[in-house]
């Protein structure tokens, strides 16, 4: 580098706040590049700084970039790239030629594309697998897109502690992933770059476990809701001209309920049943299940989930009984024609022992159901043994979790 490079070089460095001159120079290994300044870079540095790390950011602009965390040093892309041996590129991949003419100062570093996209299939390669065609010298890896600027400068939580990273060169994946682990994250080594789009589709998912269950709640719902509606509302209506349409909402729904609840709960716990008879008449546990038993079986949680919530409603619409218009006045009418009439009844223990009991099962059934929704959360399954989590999950069976 000329002496007159040099003075470039420092004059497109540029201190932001009286913290920049006290960062010390650190190991190359212990200074961090961040291409770009906007939310992800701005995020990204915050949890960077955290464990320690240096951080040199990449700008266009390296004089006019304001408000950066800690006032790090800002510097031109070329200076920047060649101040760390990892590099982020926290930029949207439609502005990536800019790294074309940087190609040289990029050789033998890490880059980490940060990349997300806004569709599926936006553009015919994967953002990772483009960026390495622009600069074929460095070692692309795939890492930290599924999270957000926000969870990354709050920092890994129980829920968003896993990071996924693909990559061809095994030493640069190993480089991300010591930094992801010091900064609180788990990484998993998804493979070779050509699993980047696959991890760049992930954030782009809508609830795709929730789908198929979602869909038969629904159709279920939909069918008996129907059903209960031709049965009693339309049927009373035809034949003795009665109109109780006011009984479509909380009746029929509190009708629904409980059917839609039972039939995802027993779809919950089918596929395990039938893979065990399965596996016992393969004679073995060690082959794959036909594919609509898998997919069944990995949607299990959602099932329930939705079997719960149903259970939930019907505790819900059973609780208001008493506070409803239509049942307050046949409970009114009742006691003045019993007035009129001089009437007395006589209390039926019989009546009051079955009423009880019918009310407490339900209590106690309902109270089962939410121990079985406890016991699936994944926290909780983390501080059970197997032989706990099976005591309580009864005919939950272990072996089928084999395609999980
Ligand atoms: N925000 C988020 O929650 C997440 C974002 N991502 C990904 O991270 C990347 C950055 O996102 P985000 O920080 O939100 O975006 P921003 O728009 O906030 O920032 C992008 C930065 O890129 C730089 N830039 C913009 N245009 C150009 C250009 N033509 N040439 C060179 N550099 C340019 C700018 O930095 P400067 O002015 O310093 O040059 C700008 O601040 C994107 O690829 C996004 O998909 C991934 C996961 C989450
Ligand atoms: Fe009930």
């Amino acid at each position: 580098m000329t002496g007159q490079e040099r003075s470039e070089e420092k004059s497109e460095c540029v201190s932001l706040s009286p913290m920049m001159e006290a960062v010390p120079a650190l190991p190359e290994s212990e200074r961090v590049c961040v291409i770009g300044t906007g939310d992800l870079g701005r995020s990204l540095c915050l949890r960077l700084l955290h464990p320690g790390y240096g951080v040199v950011f990449g700008s266009r602009r390296p004089h006019s970039s304001s408000r950066l965390p800690h006032g790090e040093q800002v510097l031109g892309h070329a200076a920047a790239a060649q101040s760390a041996h990892l590099i982020f590129i926290a930029v949207q991949r439609e502005h990536y030629d800019f790294l074309v003419p940087l190609a040289n100062q990029f050789k033998g570093k890490v880059l980490v594309d940060l990349s997300k996209n806004l569709r599926k299939n936006q553009y015919p390669e994967a953002n990772a697998e483009y960026l390495q065609s622009l600069v074929p010298g460095a070692e692309v890896v795939k890492g930290f897109n599924t999270l957000s600027a926000w969870s990354l400068q709050n920092g890994p939580s129980d829920a968003n502690r896993q990071v996924y990273i693909c990559g061809e060169s095994v030493e640069a994946k190993q480089a991300v992933i010591a930094v992801a682990t010091k900064l609180g994250f788990s990484a998993l080594d998804r493979g070779s770059i050509s699993v980047a789009r696959e991890l760049e589709d992930f954030p782009l998912q809508l609830f795709p476990q929730w789908r198929h269950p979602l869909r038969i709640a629904i159709g279920l719902s939909a069918a008996f809701f129907f059903y209960l509606l031709i049965r009693y509302v339309i049927y009373a209506y035809v034949t003795q001209g009665k109109d109780i349409s006011f009984r479509i909402m909380v009746s029929l729904a509190n009708q629904v309920c409980p059917i839609v609840s039972l039939i995802m709960l027993s779809l919950c716990y089918l596929p395990g049943v039938l893979a065990s008879f399965l596996q016992l008449y393969r004679g073995t546990k060690y082959r794959r299940f036909p594919n609509w038993l898998d997919r069944w079986m990995l949607c299990r949680k959602q099932l329930g989930l939705l079997s719960l919530g149903f259970a939930f409603l019907h505790v819900l619409y059973t609780l208001i009984i008493p506070i409803r218009y239509s049942v307050m006045f046949w409970v009114t009418e009742h006691t003045v024609s019993l007035i009129r009439e001089n009437r007395t009844t006589m209390f039926d223990t019989t009546t009051a022992w079955h009423d009880d009991s019918y009310l407490s099962l339900g209590i106690l059934g309902f109270g089962l159901y939410v121990l079985l929704g406890i016991t699936s959360l994944p926290s909780v399954i983390n501080s059970l043994s197997w032989r706990e989590f099976s005591f309580v999950q009864v005919g939950s069976p272990g072996p089928v979790t084999l395609n999980a």
